[in-house]
């Protein structure tokens, strides 16, 4: 819940940009760090270091919200080393 990278940056183009009714070539940053401390997914504990919250999986800990958990980012650009850092 705390990754390193805490803000994730896209920029958008011409799908990306009608999709989601943003202007072409607009700077985005997602907010990592609030969406995992966000309490309606996470519950009132979020705060507290519970390993165990992930003991059945990630659609369980995040209430079936399984895109609130990006540590290592989303979609084609998605962290090459994410397997490697797992292990
Ligand atoms: C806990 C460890 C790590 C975290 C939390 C992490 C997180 C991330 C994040 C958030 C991104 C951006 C993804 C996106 O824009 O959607 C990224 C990209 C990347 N990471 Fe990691 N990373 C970790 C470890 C590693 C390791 C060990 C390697 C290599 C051995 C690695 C290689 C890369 C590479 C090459 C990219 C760029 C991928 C691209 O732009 O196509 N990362 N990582």
């Amino acid at each position: 819940l705390y990754p390193p990278v805490i803000l994730l940056g896209r920029k958008t183009y011409d799908y990306g940009a009608r999709r989601y009714h943003l202007p072409e070539r607009c700077y985005t940053r997602l907010p990592v760090i609030f969406i995992h401390h966000d309490h309606e997914i996470w519950g009132q504990d979020v705060h507290e270091f519970n390993p165990e919250r992930f003991a059945n999986g990630i659609c369980k800990a995040t209430k079936n919200n399984q895109m609130a958990f990006f540590p290592f980012g989303w979609g084609p650009r998605i962290c090459l080393g994410q397997n490697f850092a797992n292990v």
